[in-house]
């Protein structure tokens, strides 16, 4: 399932994330992809261990942390510092799944990579192109986000970033491992707190209804976590 994120930042924090990021020493993006990968990627990315990527990524960090959606979601266990990339004119990233294990100099353990996240950091109208093409089990997703927004999908799914024909656009994306591997589990997790909230909206919150739904959720959660 792929679940759109509206304004994870906001405008005064997407300007800090740039800004950061613009002061750093980009490399090519081929650095950090697989030997398959690095034959479909065209970009260029942020160090991963710069201080630019580290501070601007706690700005995503903290921002991802008070996200009611992402964290109902995601279920997060743990996030991979976030990294950036930018796409000029002509460039690209062809079809590929992203890796089921990763790692990173600042995380300190290997983690599994249930979601993918992109954060878009530039308007749609800064580039033509670009868009990030998602096949899942519903079918094929063209995204193209507000500065500020975020996609959060499954990381087995194969996707692309079509060829950039105007302009650059700039992003973070980043792997987080959920608390619930299995993605059928998590989305009915997903489902039923949408749900409660739902009714919470017009009925008392300690109806006994609301009170078994949750006691349920919890239960669930219980049952399926792993820490
Ligand atoms: O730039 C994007 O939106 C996606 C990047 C990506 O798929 C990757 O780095 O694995
Ligand atoms: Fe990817």
């Amino acid at each position: 399932m792929l679940i759109e994120i509206p304004q994870l930042l906001s405008a005064e924090e997407v300007t800090s994330v740039r800004d950061i990021i613009e002061g750093a020493d980009w490399i090519d993006g081929r650095a950090t992809a697989g030997e398959l990968a690095s034959r479909a990627k065209r970009n260029a990315q942020v160090p991963e261990d710069s201080p630019q990527a580290r501070q601007a990524g706690d700005i995503i960090l903290r921002a991802l942390g008070r996200n009611a959606l992402f964290n109902s979601a995601a279920l997060p266990l743990r996030v991979l510092p976030p990294l950036f990339n930018r796409y000029d004119t002509g460039m690209f990233f062809d079809a590929h799944v992203d890796g089921a294990v990763r790692s990173s100099p600042g995380l300190g353990t290997r983690m599994r990579a249930d979601l993918s996240s992109t954060l878009f950091l530039t308007a749609p109208d800064e580039y033509d192109g670009g868009e990030l093409i998602i096949e899942d089990s519903y079918g094929v997703h063209a995204v193209k986000l507000a500065a500020g927004s975020m996609v959060l999908y499954p990381a087995g799914s194969l996707h692309r970033v079509r060829e950039i024909t105007r302009g650059a656009r700039l992003s973070s994306f980043f792997w987080t491992q959920s608390m619930i591997k299995d993605e059928g589990l998590r989305t009915t997790l997903y489902d039923l707190d949408r749900g409660i909230v739902d009714l919470r909206k017009s009925v008392s919150s300690d109806a006994q209804g609301i009170l078994m739904l949750t006691g349920v959720y919890h239960n669930l959660l219980r049952r399926w976590a792993e820490l």
